[in-house]
């Protein structure tokens, strides 16, 4: 279904947000002049410099339930920042979005607590959810087998390995069978058994959720999963459209960028960002690789 045949009530406004990370940085060149002289004189007694980095620039567009928006880019170009101002956990530095119920991200939204066993955490992430206590009692086996971390579910959060901890947050999210869901493939973490098991509670809660944002480096992935797609570079929202469309034209952007062919790869850009996206004729049959670009 491309996004111009998606007649559902709106589920997110995402408007003219932007996000900008403060960040240290050793390279004082790149600093603007006026800030350049002042950044050598603080590293020479041993000071920080810090600079900002512009991860989401006036990022505006309106999602409607029954759509499935894919998020495709080059490495640092937003997406995962983008989902986290949709689930609520980074804040943006301007705009606002509004949503119609409250956005999961698997994976993040449980904040833990450290000192706490595994199981105290699932129970204030589930009562962090809005899960009653009555629901919780319920619900907890269930997630708990998810999680599969055995035994360590009665130990302290901080003895467990990052991957445990990971696992653990997942449970917990995909046990709010939300109705706008975010998925970062980046977050896929844990062993075979856990991405088998994960991969089919994704697929669960693919087809009970309203509204589905997917990041994913994959292009095809993007094709086959998602109705709309939207083409994040540097911070800036290039092509919004019907998924293999703008996916494709991403993945052929990649390609000439891959093949140094910057000129080429110049004016698919160009052509994306007039809305014009370049699709090559033989990605039909030939399917370009789904890890090719600058990443
Ligand atoms: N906590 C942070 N502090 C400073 N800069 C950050 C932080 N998180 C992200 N950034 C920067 O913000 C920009 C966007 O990052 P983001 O992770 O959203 O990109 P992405 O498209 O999801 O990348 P990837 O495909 O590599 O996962 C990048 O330049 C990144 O270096």
């Amino acid at each position: 279904m491309a996004a111009s045949e998606a007649p559902g009530r709106i589920s997110v406004l995402v408007d003219d947000v932007s996000v900008r990370y403060r960040t240290e940085t050793s390279n004082v060149d790149a600093l603007p002049p006026a800030k350049r002289v002042l950044a050598r004189a603080g590293q020479a007694i041993g000071l920080t410099t810090y600079t900002g980095v512009d991860a989401l620039k006036g990022i505006s567009f309106v999602a409607r339930e029954g759509e499935h928006i894919g998020l495709v880019g080059a490495n640092g170009s937003g997406k995962s920042t983008l989902l986290r101002v949709i689930a609520g956990v980074e804040p943006p530095r301007t705009g606002r979005v509004l949503a119609e119920a409250t956005p999961v991200l698997l994976g993040v939204s449980a904040a833990m607590m450290p000192a706490l066993t595994g199981e105290r955490n699932v129970r204030l992430g589930l009562l962090a959810l809005g899960f009653h206590p009555d629901e919780i009692t319920e619900i907890m086996p269930g997630v708990i087998k998810l999680a599969g971390i055995g035994d360590a579910i009665h130990r302290p959060m901080k003895t467990y390995s990052s991957g445990m901890g990971a696992r653990l947050r997942f449970a917990i999210a995909a046990a709010a069978q939300p109705s706008i869901l975010l998925i970062d493939e980046a977050l896929g973490t844990g062993d075979a058994a856990f991405a088998d098991r994960s991969k089919r509670k994704i697929d669960e809660l693919r087809a009970g959720a309203g509204t589905i944002f997917l990041v994913s480096h994959a292009a095809q992935t993007i094709e086959e999963m998602c109705t709309r797609a939207i083409w994040l570079h540097m911070g800036e929202l290039i092509i919004d459209g019907p998924a293999v469309e703008v996916a494709r034209a991403y993945r052929w952007w990649a390609h000439l960028v891959a093949k140094e062919d910057f000129q080429a790869a110049d004016e698919a850009f160009t052509l994306a960002r007039q809305g014009r996206p370049r699709i090559p004729p033989s990605s039909g049959s030939k399917p370009l690789s789904n890890h090719e670009g600058p990443a």
